[in-house]
């Protein structure tokens, strides 16, 4: 048995994961997705419940200087981006930057990476689908005067909630969906995102109508710390340009592909994004965004600017249906993490099963369906969306010092993409995710540190002994 310092940080080969990328227990992936579906895919799992809820909380930390928190959070996102783009393309395989730690940075960095994506995945679905009932809420209300009680629209302790259970109607139907397989589930996500980049358009126009300058006057009335500290809050709508990045192992030509996919579909967000900011403090004062009231914010904007709510009923159904797309992705993403993982035997066999019939891996799905059912019933949007954040920044640093690492250990590797200004661009990758994270709630960084204490002891329990490189580390 190789020393304890050795097996922490064995590295799993990059070729090795590259050769064995897409099979499973009983059969294998399918390779169907195009550039196109990539980006789409990670546009899908990006454009949600953060510009259609967390914009309107933002505000009033920053003022109408919310667009520039937008734009600082992107630019956050573009440098550990570009460093996804290099990883992509040099070890194209589903597992994320779970798999990148694996090849560059050993097994403990890899297994600590992995735990941060359930963060990154597994919780902001939670968040997400927590925002989807808000809107379809506002929906009922605008279009019926009517809206669901309380009780099974907030989580506990929150306006009367006891749990939420129209989040957790959404991980459900998302679970179902999955289940009838992945290239279906690809189609369908285009749809979505036509609707959802519609949707938000409508509401620009609509916002646009109604827009003044006085209100964008003083502009940063909260000064730069209330920049900052909005940019935190809303990095969590840039998650998910990375989802590419799980979906290696069914990307038809994925080392051209990846890198292409990850970085247009940051920069399809980015332009969304900011343009739904700019429209949405231009058509109200800042002083009306209420931190305890702007549940379905881009609705509520929509009816004020036309002052009937019509526009509030066309935005909260296309955000019903589009934000619907989130979950489902980003699901999807989650099963596929775990895939990876359950390969390397870090955890249980199960999670790699997959069903002949269906090539899907469907036990996985449902115990992720489980988790994610917990939360999204319990916990509150706020919390779960700065819990993905801090989880997601840290992963992305790994990324960022994987390019590091791999440029040194490995400059053999043929790389589709490299990074430019290197090593400048992956430092101050580094740099930036520690200085968003740094803005984040300290209750945040508290549960934090309880899940990556929880992950090292699962991992000291159980992956480091089954951990299928036990086999050739001896
Ligand atoms: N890994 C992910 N793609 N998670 C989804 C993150 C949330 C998404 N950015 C949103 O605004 O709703």
């Amino acid at each position: 048995m190789a020393p304890v310092a050795q097996r922490l940080f064995r590295i799993k080969p990059a070729d090795m994961i590259v050769a064995e990328g897409g099979h499973g227990e009983g059969g294998e992936l399918r390779r169907t997705m195009t550039l196109w579906q990539l980006t789409l895919f990670s546009v899908g799992a990006t454009l949600g419940t953060g510009i259609f809820v967390i914009l309107g909380q933002a505000v009033p930390k920053a003022g109408p200087a919310v667009v520039a928190s937008f734009v600082l959070a992107a630019i956050t996102a573009l440098f550990s981006a570009l460093s996804y783009a290099e990883l992509a393309g040099t070890i194209p395989v589903s597992g994320s930057s779970y798999s990148y730690a694996y090849a560059t940075l050993g097994e403990l960095v890899a297994w600590v990476c992995g735990w941060c994506l359930m963060l990154e995945y597994a919780v902001s679905v939670a968040a997400v689908a927590v925002g989807w009932g808000e809107y379809l809420n506002r929906f009922f209300h605008d279009l019926l005067g009517w809206r669901l009680p309380a009780s099974v629209t907030h989580s506990p302790g929150d306006q009367g909630g006891v749990f939420n259970l129209t989040a957790i109607l959404i991980v459900l139907l998302a679970t179902w969906l999955l289940m009838r397989g992945t290239s279906e589930s690809a189609t369908a996500n285009v749809i979505f995102v036509m609707l959802k980049i519609a949707v938000l358009a409508f509401f620009c126009s609509v916002a646009f109508t109604a827009f003044n300058t006085g209100n964008l006057t003083p502009f940063a009335p909260l000064g730069v710390a209330g920049v900052t500290a909005a940019a935190s809050q809303v990095f969590f709508s840039y998650i998910g340009f990375d989802a590419a990045s799980t979906a290696g192992d069914e990307a038809r030509n994925p080392k051209r592909d990846l890198p292409l996919a990850i970085v247009f579909s940051l920069v399809i967000v980015t332009v969304v994004y900011v343009a739904v900011a700019l429209a949405a403090v231009g058509a109200m004062p800042w002083q009306q965004f209420n931190p305890g009231t702007t549940e379905a914010g881009l609705a509520l904007i929509a009816n004020q600017a036309t002052g009937s709510t019509w526009a509030g009923v066309i935005i909260s159904f296309g955000a019903v249906v589009a934000i619907a797309s989130v979950v489902l992705t980003v699901m999807y993403g989650q099963t596929r993490i775990l895939f990876a993982m359950s390969r390397d035997g870090l955890i249980p066999k199960i999670f790699q099963r997959v069903d002949p019939r269906r090539q899907v891996p469907v036990a996985n799905t449902l115990i992720v369906a489980l988790f994610i059912s917990v939360l999204a019933g319990f916990i509150p949007l706020g919390q779960l969306a700065e819990a993905t954040s801090i989880g997601t920044l840290f992963a992305f640093a790994i990324v960022n010092i994987g390019v590091l690492v791999l440029r040194r250990t490995r400059p053999d590797l043929p790389r589709s993409f490299r990074t430019p200004f290197f090593p400048v661009t992956p430092v101050l990758g580094v740099v930036l995710c520690v200085i968003v994270m740094l803005g984040l709630a300290g209750i945040t960084w508290l549960a934090f540190t309880i899940w990556m204490l929880a992950g090292l002891l699962a991992y000291f329990l159980y992956g480091y002994r089954n951990s299928r490189l036990n086999r050739s580390v001896r």
